[in-house]
């Protein structure tokens, strides 16, 4: 069998945008096939999988989730075992991720867990977002393939490794994708006054937009307005008709997200007044909260506080989005960060964990699950 770091090596070279998990799918698949296959079952969903192992004597089904997908960032680690996909990096550790899965797998193969287990690889995290359909799927077509409990790690740069960090309730903000174009009069750039600059606007739009958390969200509260990618025009003498936003917008609860976007647009129609033009505005795909379930995540701590080499850490929440909050608003669940030991942070195009977290979170989520 290939190493932890063998298989997170090979996993890094194949980043691969949400939903669109192919090789990812077949490595796993491929990885999958050389262990012993008695207790062992694959479900494909998509473009990600189901593996169920079967307990000695269940009483419950216990849930691992992983997430497969990576990012369209370009890789700058400068590693030998950078992307090979250009413009395509698991600048989210999602590699770690599913290496820890891979090396649970094998490990409850070798030696089977009392209970029954389910590891879950979820496609599309980033975006448009794997878990509720996968969900959606599992209860009206495979309600054989649910858990009774639900658990999974996300690596965090800032900590050491052997960090376990987690927190009963809410760990992570709930998000919502935001796509904004507009649209004006294009022209020549020496005649402004026969066109609407969508340049000008854009920029207007993008500098109100951020008065949003400022000036309109309670200052005891949370909010994030992030664009994280802003387009338009064509060329530098000529008068842009287009223009383009991408973003996302982070909140501690559905109200405040419902309140932003009431500011979101009103301030989109300013626009549209103030420079003549049309503005419309698309959410795209929308996380719920990651909640952890009480019991579930003091069960995680306190496993972390006697187990050699962790350190349990009750951590502030964070405004990540994670699509594991669906998992977790239907089923008793808990997510931990787990330190990485990186000082890059993540989603940078110089982040590469430290590979010692592979072996330590593939011990200590084995021995946390046999605890169960
Ligand atoms: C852990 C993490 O980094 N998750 C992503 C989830 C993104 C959801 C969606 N595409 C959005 O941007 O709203 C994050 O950026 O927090």
């Amino acid at each position: 069998m290939q190493s932890l770091i063998e298989i997170r090596r090979a996993l890094h070279q194949i980043p691969e945008l949400g939903f669109q998990e192919v090789k990812t799918q077949a490595y796993i698949l491929s990885f999958l096939a050389e262990l012993p296959q008695e207790h062992l079952t694959v479900t494909t969903w998509r473009t990600g999988l189901i593996v169920s192992i079967s307990g000695t004597n269940p009483s419950k089904t216990i849930g691992w989730r992983t997430d497969i997908d990576g990012l369209p960032v370009k890789e700058e680690t400068g590693v030998a075992y950078a992307s090979k996909h250009e413009g395509h990096m698991h600048a989210c550790g999602h590699d770690c991720h599913m290496t820890v899965a891979l090396g649970l797998v094998a490990a409850f193969t070798a030696s089977r867990p009392k209970q029954n287990v389910n590891v879950y690889f979820q496609p599309a995290e980033e975006g448009p977002g794997g878990a509720e359909p996968m969900l959606n799927w599992l209860k009206e077509e495979r309600p054989d393939l649910l858990c009774d409990e639900i658990y999974a790690l996300h690596v965090a740069p800032e900590y050491p490794v052997g960090t376990v960090a987690t927190r009963p309730g809410l760990l992570f903000a709930n998000t919502s994708e935001l796509f904004i174009d507009l649209k004006g009069i294009g022209g020549h750039a020496a005649y402004p006054h026969k066109t609407r600059d969508m340049v000008v606007a854009a920029a207007n739009l993008l500098l109100q937009l951020q008065t949003i958390v400022s000036r309109n969200v309670d200052p005891m509260s949370s909010a994030v307005i992030t664009v994280g990618k802003m387009t338009a025009g064509t060329v530098q003498n000529v008068i842009a008709e287009n223009a383009r936003l991408e973003g996302t917008i982070r909140t501690l609860n559905a109200d405040s997200m419902q309140e932003v976007k009431r500011r979101i647009e009103a301030i989109c129609a300013g626009i549209e007044a103030a420079f003549e033009c049309t503005v419309s505005i698309d959410y795209g795909s929308m996380y719920y909260e990651v909640n952890n379930d009480s019991a579930c995540a003091e069960r995680l701590l306190s496993f972390a506080k006697e187990y050699e080499g962790a350190t349990d850490y009750r951590c502030p929440a964070a405004m990540t989005g994670e699509d594991f909050g669906y998992f977790v608003k239907e089923i008793p669940g808990a997510m931990f960060w787990s330190g990485a030991n990186c000082s890059y942070g993540l989603h940078q195009s110089k982040m590469n964990p430290d590979e010692k977290l592979l072996s330590f979170n593939s011990e200590f989520v084995e021995a946390f699950i046999r605890s169960l």
